[in-house]
């Protein structure tokens, strides 16, 4: 990325929240393209969003979990990767320059949870599994039900909202950001 990119009202969930754990699945080639999407580590959100994440993982460790941040603000050109990669609005948003929302606007995460020593809970599919396993209807075992819950119920009272589709992804209630481009290196 280059000289376009500017510093914005953008954040990074570790500086709000150091305990969050960040393993962003697309600066890896451990992803559903089995390519490397991006090449920062830094999982930034708008402020306002990255601070609702910080809550939710406040009331999430007086239970005993933790956040795992997957995805977070992801740039455009990143979005068309995905999209070439998978054409499927189930799974992947069409990106549209004149439309920017979710991952691009920096409103949305993709997250997991994880016990204090940082070991993933079970859920009821991996991330970015694109079937009717990844759905928020999904016949989950209870042990999977209990872990979908607690998560649910932390991200929704602090103002996130679930995608049906996908159990790891989650928009602020607010989305109402100026779209604009920036390098999360920079953060
Ligand atoms: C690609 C997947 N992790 C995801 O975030 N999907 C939604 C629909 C998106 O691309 O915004
Ligand atoms: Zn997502």
């Amino acid at each position: 990325m280059n000289g376009k990119y500017v510093i914005a009202e953008f954040n990074n969930v570790k500086s709000l929240d150091k305990s969050i754990i960040v393993d962003l699945k697309y600066n890896t080639t451990n992803n559903f393209t089995g390519k490397r999407i991006y090449n920062f580590s830094q999982a930034i959100l708008r402020t306002s969003t990255a601070k609702k994440l910080a809550k939710a993982n406040a009331i999430l460790k007086k239970q005993g979990y933790i956040i795992k941040v997957w995805d977070a603000y992801r740039p455009l050109s990143a979005q068309q990767t995905l999209w070439n990669a998978y054409p499927n609005s189930d799974y992947v948003a069409k990106p549209d320059p004149k439309n920017i929302r979710g991952h691009q606007l920096g409103a949305t995460v993709d997250i997991t949870l994880c016990t204090l020593d940082g070991k993933e809970v079970q859920m009821q599919s991996n991330f970015d599994d694109f079937s009717s396993r990844a759905s928020r209807s999904y016949k989950r075992s209870s042990v999977q039900e209990k872990s979908y819950h607690i998560m649910d119920k932390a991200m929704r009272q602090v103002g996130f909202v679930g995608y049906s589709k996908e159990w790891w992804h989650y928009s602020d209630n607010n989305q109402n950001f100026k779209a604009i481009q920036v390098n999360p290196a920079n953060y």
